[in-house]
């Protein structure tokens, strides 16, 4: 399966209220990645958000990627994204199989990518490329190190960060397969404005 489109990823404060719907509108406009970030320890509304989200995700034929924990990726039978605290690749791939998508965060630096390569990683993540409103104190990442990831690296690239409509189209031209989006996508008005901007990100990468 080829990993390329928008990588939509929640954000629980942001969807308060909206949280189904918003995702909706983001499905329909198209949605390679649906990853489900939630900080929160209550386990049980996350099992029950995770599963409405898979239920969303069949119906849309998208894949459902579980922010940090490979345990309810396993209990769920989905993709993890794993961060450089949030554990060990290697025995990831070996819980959730062959075919599981697994991503990795790698900063700003190629090593790191080059190591998650090693250890089974379907896509590695860059950023953050501009000011995120998400997560304002992420190191930063340059442009550059988007072309030279896509020349060392033979694994789908992801960019992530305060990417919007208005500043995405260098990270295209950079190379970047997958835009991974919070405010950008969410932080809309209406669930049509979500549709819309989900659309506008695909056309990017069309191009
Ligand atoms: C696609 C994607 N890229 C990077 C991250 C950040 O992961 P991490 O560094 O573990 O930080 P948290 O998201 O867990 O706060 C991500 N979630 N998704
Ligand atoms: C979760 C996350 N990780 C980042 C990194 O650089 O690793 S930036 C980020 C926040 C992304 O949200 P927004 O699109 O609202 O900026
Ligand atoms: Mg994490």
């Amino acid at each position: 399966m080829k990993l390329r489109g928008l990588y939509a990823i929640t954000d629980s404060q942001l969807l308060a209220g909206k949280f189904l719907s918003y995702v909706e509108a983001a499905l329909e406009g198209g949605v390679t990645l649906l990853q489900y970030r939630d900080k929160s320890s209550d386990e049980a509304r996350r099992l029950r958000e995770a599963e409405a989200l898979r239920n969303l995700c069949e119906r849309y034929k998208t894949q459902l990627i579980i922010n940090d924990d490979a345990e309810l990726a396993a209990r769920l039978n989905v993709g993890v994204h794993l961060g450089q605290t949030d554990g060990p690749l290697s025995p990831t791939r070996a819980l959730l199989g062959s075919k599981a998508i697994i991503g990795s965060t790698c900063h700003a630096q190629i090593a790191l990518a080059e190591q998650a390569a090693k250890e089974g990683a379907s896509y590695v993540a860059f950023g953050r490329f501009f000011n995120s409103n998400t997560k304002p104190g992420a190191p930063t990442c340059s442009l550059e190190l988007l072309a030279e990831a896509k020349r060392s690296l033979h694994l789908p690239v992801c960019a992530i960060g305060g990417i919007t409509l208005d500043n995405a189209a260098p990270l295209v031209e950079h190379g970047v397969d997958l835009l991974a989006v919070i405010h950008g996508l969410f932080g809309a008005d209406s669930s049509a404005e979500v549709t819309r901007r989900a659309r506008a990100f695909n056309e990017l990468l069309r191009k």
